[in-house]
């Protein structure tokens, strides 16, 4: 039962996106959804500031218990509701020792391109640092081809650690999509992320969080020359 869950979220935000796939997987999809709008700061209002002090989201509670990092509430989740929906985290130790390092590890990809997204939606043209921004873009070149090697030990129409769709999927997914908006070429640049991509994006609990003002909107080319 998910009707004593309430999630607060933003659209466009990675980590709140996460946990509504995980939502969806676990089929929890009846939970009392709350999208905030960061322009209006309403993370910041009291109603927030009360479960999560940060003044951020995603911002959950179920029942009397509050989590709020994002990778906490996907595993709060998974354990709380081990055996409904889809199994998010393996039993066998070493399976699921790699499933929680991949799913970490996805924090890699989204810091190497939030730096650099920030810096550029934040400052004025004018003001970009272009060494900065060529760092950033190192870092990133350098990091999807480690994304791009995982995949690539797995057949087609795998995920992210193996047949099964697990937590690390739930974070990847996202963040390839977060890439995407920022026209990453995916398709000429890693192939395999780009078909695993393109399929897992269609999955009804991706397509559940997608943010709403990125359907209508068209997104940044900062990543085109990756
Ligand atoms: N480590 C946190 C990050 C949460 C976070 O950075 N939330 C952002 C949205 S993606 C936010 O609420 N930003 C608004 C603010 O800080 O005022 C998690 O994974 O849950």
């Amino acid at each position: 039962m998910s009707s004593d869950m309430t999630l607060y979220w933003g659209s466009g935000s990675i980590p709140c996106w996460r946990v509504m796939i995980c939502l969806v997987e676990k089929e929890l999809s009846d939970y009392n959804s709350k999208l905030v709008s960061f322009e209006k700061k309403e993370q910041k209002s009291d109603e927030i500031m009360k479960i999560n002090p940060r003044g951020q989201v995603p911002a959950f509670k179920h029942g009397n218990v509050v989590v709020n990092e994002s990778m906490a509430i996907c595993l709060y989740l998974e354990n709380t509701f081990k055996n409904q929906g889809t199994q998010l985290l393996p039993d066998d130790p070493s399976q699921q020792a790699l499933v929680l390092q991949r799913f970490m590890e996805t924090q890699n990809i989204m810091d190497k391109a939030k730096a650099l997204f920030f810096h550029r939606f934040r400052t004025k043209q004018e003001d970009w640092d272009q060494v900065y921004i060529g760092e950033k873009i190192k870092a990133l070149a350098e990091e999807l081809p480690l994304w791009e090697n995982y995949l690539s030990q797995y057949g087609e129409g795998s995920f992210i650690t193996g047949k099964d769709f697990t937590l690390a999927d739930a974070s990847l997914v996202p963040a390839l999509a977060y890439l995407m908006r920022m026209k990453l070429p995916m398709k000429e640049r890693f192939p395999c992320l780009a078909s695993y991509y393109e399929r897992v994006s269609d999955r009804p609990s991706v397509q559940s969080g997608w943010p709403p003002h990125w359907k209508d909107t068209p997104g940044y080319d900062y990543l085109k020359d990756v």
